[in-house]
């Protein structure tokens, strides 16, 4: 007889990597009635009681946590209390609630920015506090670090009398369907398809980059970081223990080579349509030098990216004509 179908909280249902996470559950067979959510306004993840009652109602059997404070390099460098309150209390809330409700298996989704800035290329997994933060970051670093040590530290003390087992992934830089297309605190990606799109549509001749144009980033398409978040959470505990270590236990999610932000811009400009010349504003901060992960940890699970960078921007172009209208 199969075991029986685990009933699934994904928290951060409704962004970008959460809804593409239950994409992925549900082409993999998981019933709408295994499926557990919440929107922001139904529960405040921040709120520590309001999460303790619904764990306590819910009692899941897996927890995808992909709800996060999350923005680009100005939004962090804006609002760097938000990024650090709301990031520790939402880790800190679900991660306890679900230990107090019995939930053996969570993953936590992280962030390449938790290495050092200027950590050696590519960066592997014991890069971890081995050197200083990239400041435009660091707020949002530390309380993602944080989740790994929260996940790690709960495995240590109720792995072997509960049976936790609390996982992390480090994503890369991520871009694909349902992407926020906000003109400032957005990622790069989808900030360049809004900025060329609309440089298309209105016949602008030169388009403005931020920095210069010089850092190098990885690229990784959202539905390939859902099926990695999901082909992790099912490794049986024997595998995942072989490869990781009880204080070294996250693993990198990358696509495996990076591009500078010129060539970058270049392969928007060319997915839209754009014919006209791009300028560099130096008075826009740059941030870390280059952030390419080694994912030669996940690789040796089993695990690889698929869709290309120019199959990737492809389709992100094609979201955003259709839904980012709603959503900028
Ligand atoms: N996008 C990227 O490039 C990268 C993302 N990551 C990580 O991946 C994860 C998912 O990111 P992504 O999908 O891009 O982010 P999104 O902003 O698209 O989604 C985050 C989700 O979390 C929800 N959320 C935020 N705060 C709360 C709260 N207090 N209570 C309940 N829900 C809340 C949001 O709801 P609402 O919008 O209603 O507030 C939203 O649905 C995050 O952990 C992020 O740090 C890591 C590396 C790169
Ligand atoms: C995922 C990751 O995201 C952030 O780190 P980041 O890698 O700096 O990401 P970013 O996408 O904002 O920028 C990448 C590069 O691109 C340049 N750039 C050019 N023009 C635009 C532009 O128009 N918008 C943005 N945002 N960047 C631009 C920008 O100057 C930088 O050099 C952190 O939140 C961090 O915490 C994190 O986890």
């Amino acid at each position: 007889m199969s075991p029986p179908t685990p009933r699934i909280y994904v928290a951060g249902h409704r962004g970008m990597v959460g809804a593409a996470i239950v994409r992925t559950l549900q082409a993999q067979g998981l019933p709408a009635s295994q499926l557990i959510t919440r929107t922001h306004a139904e529960l405040d993840l921040t709120d520590q009681a309001a999460v303790r009652a619904f764990f306590a109602q819910e009692q899941p059997d897996q927890v995808y946590l992909a709800a996060a404070k999350v923005g680009g390099i100005h939004a962090n460098n804006t609002y760097p209390a938000d990024f650090i309150y709301q990031n520790l209390m939402i880790e800190a809330n679900v991660i306890e609630a679900a230990f107090r409700a019995g939930v053996k298996k969570l993953l936590f989704l992280g962030s390449s920015c938790i290495y050092p800035k200027l950590a050696a290329q590519p960066m592997t997994e014991s890069a971890l506090l081995t050197g200083t933060l990239e400041p435009t970051n660091e707020p949002y670093a530390i309380a993602k670090i944080a989740g790994i040590k929260l996940c790690e530290s709960y495995n240590r003390q109720y792995g072997a009398s509960h049976g936790v087992d609390y996982r992390s992934v480090m994503p890369t830089n991520l871009y694909g369907p349902g992407d926020n297309y906000h003109p400032e605190n957005s990622h790069v990606v989808p900030a360049l398809i809004r900025r060329f799109h609309e440089a298309q549509a209105q016949g602008t001749p030169e388009v403005a980059i931020w920095g210069t144009g010089t850092p190098l980033r990885e690229f990784l398409y959202v539905d390939d970081m859902a099926a990695a978040s999901v082909h992790v959470m099912n490794l049986a505990p024997a595998v995942y223990q072989q490869h990781t270590q009880p204080m070294l236990s996250h693993i990198n999610v990358g696509f495996g080579s990076d591009l500078s932000i010129a060539d970058l811009a270049r392969a928007v400009a060319a997915t839209v349509g754009y014919t006209g010349s791009i300028r560099f504003d130096t008075s826009k901060p740059d941030g870390t030098p280059r952030k390419l992960m080694d994912s030669s940890r996940l690789h040796s699970l089993g695990w690889k990216a698929r869709v290309s960078l120019t199959e990737g921007l492809a389709l992100a172009y094609q979201d955003f004509l259709q839904n980012a209208p709603r959503s900028v």
